[in-house]
């Protein structure tokens, strides 16, 4: 499909191709050709198939669906020019919106001796509901020298008493979370969008994931993580928008509408587990495996009551599982995680393999509680490790017209 935009749909893409549409549609570009000459960074197009929308009140992949794959990556950037970083966000948001419509970023150039502009991994795939999600550490303000921008709450997560955190997998500047059904259109938008900016970032650290289910069914059940246990269930719904604006978006100066991610990359070690009995395992997260239901009731969203009581006086919800010391540590967060395995541990011979644990509030605050309120007690912790970790604010999301990170460079 062709819009007004001359946008160029991948999937009819080398139907055009072949007879010669796309070359002759636009002209020749080349990679040096500035991606939003056009004034405006593009449009939605609500004909592309399996599209979410690039533009709106808080950005995409916070309270999008999950989908089954993620690309997280996390870049340095080499230079503390403010301006050329505004640029680099603007050029991202043209390639953004191209990326999100399922379209290639450029037009053929008729100059074979020129690489392509798009890479076109992704030619004849769809958007495959592909949500780009963009943000910045506090080291980014302390780099581009516009720390009085921070907002006062933007702190840094504290040491935690079990962390084995590994500098391969911490640090950073800006972080950006590629999500969809295909992997290929992830890594598709990363690898074009980093192409775009090399001269001023580095790739500091990434991590894929999955997340599986029955994309068939109407309400698709909550994904497994590799723990067998479903994950996500006691997330706030996408329609309470009164949770949602008490716990996950910010309210405050230009970030409003924004959200602090939280990124923790946990080991989890499976062999352990699978040596642990199913009762040792449920009383562990405080949950049926199989339900999802709190232990002593049926159904996965059963209200969870951690003082209930079983036959023998005891606790039903143990008092050290994981789920009675997130109900006790009493906030909220929105959880998007995506499990991973990335091979063998050379040195154990285990599984490397775990949670990219991703999740989005208000308030750093609000994770640090929970981690505090865990990190000491949780039976959880015999069986993970926390490897990597990140926080970072999520911009607040983009008006058609505006682009990434606007809302911050206005007030320069
Ligand atoms: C500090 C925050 C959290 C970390 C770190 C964390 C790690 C972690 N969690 C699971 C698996 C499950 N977590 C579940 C619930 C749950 N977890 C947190 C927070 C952290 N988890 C919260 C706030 C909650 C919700 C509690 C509630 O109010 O109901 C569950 C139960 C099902 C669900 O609600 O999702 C599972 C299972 C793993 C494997 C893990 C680290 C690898
Ligand atoms: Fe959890």
């Amino acid at each position: 499909m062709v819009t007004k935009e001359n946008s160029v749909s991948r999937r009819d893409f080398l139907k055009l191709a072949s007879i010669g549409g796309a070359g002759v549609l636009v002209g020749s570009t080349g990679l040096g050709t500035s991606l939003y000459a056009l004034n405006h960074f593009g449009r939605d197009n609500q004909h592309s198939k399996n599209k979410v929308n690039f533009y709106g009140k808080h950005q995409s992949g916070i309270v999008t669906d999950v989908q089954k794959h993620v690309y997280f990556v996390v870049l340095e950037l080499s230079t503390d020019d403010v301006q050329q970083v505004k640029k680099m966000f603007q050029d991202w948001t043209t390639q953004s919106v191209k990326l999100m419509n399922g379209d290639v970023l450029a037009e053929i150039s008729k100059n074979t001796l020129l690489p392509s502009v798009d890479t076109g991994e992704a030619v004849g795939l769809d958007a495959s509901r592909l949500t780009l999600t963009y943000g910045i550490s506090a080291e980014f303000f302390k780099k581009l020298g516009i720390e009085h921008l921070k907002p006062k709450d933007f702190v840094d997560l504290p040491h935690f008493p079990k962390d084995q955190l590994n500098p391969k997998y911490t640090g950073g500047h800006i972080f950006i979370q590629a999500c969809s059904d295909d992997p290929q259109v992830n890594f598709h938008a990363v690898r074009n969008l980093v192409r775009a900016s090399r001269d001023i970032v580095s790739m500091k650290w990434s991590q894929t994931g999955f997340n599986s289910y029955d994309e068939t069914k109407k309400t698709p059940d909550t994904p497994r993580n590799l723990f067998s246990f479903k994950d996500g269930t006691g997330n706030p719904k996408f329609k309470d928008t009164e949770t949602l604006d008490r716990f996950v978006f910010i309210d405050q100066d230009w970030a409003k509408n924004g959200s602090y991610l939280v990124v923790r990359r946990i080991q989890m070690h499976i062999e352990t587990w699978d040596r642990t009995s199913l009762e040792d395992q449920e009383r562990t997260f405080g949950r049926h495996r199989d339900s999802g239901a709190p232990i002593g009731m049926k159904k996965e969203y059963d209200e969870i009551d951690i003082k209930s009581k079983n036959d023998k006086g005891e606790l039903n919800i143990p008092e050290d599982s994981h789920v009675h010391l997130a109900k006790k540590a009493n906030t909220t967060i929105m959880r998007r995680s995506f499990s991973y395995s990335d091979g063998i541990n050379e040195a154990t011979g285990t599984f490397d393999a775990g949670l990219l644990f991703v999740s989005f509030q208000k308030s750093p605050e609000q994770f640090i509680k929970l981690q505090s309120m865990m990190g000491r007690v949780d039976r959880l912790n015999e069986y993970i490790t926390h490897r990597g970790s990140g926080v970072f604010l999520a911009f607040p999301g983009i008006k058609e017209g505006g682009y990434i990170g606007e809302a911050l460079f206005n007030r320069l």
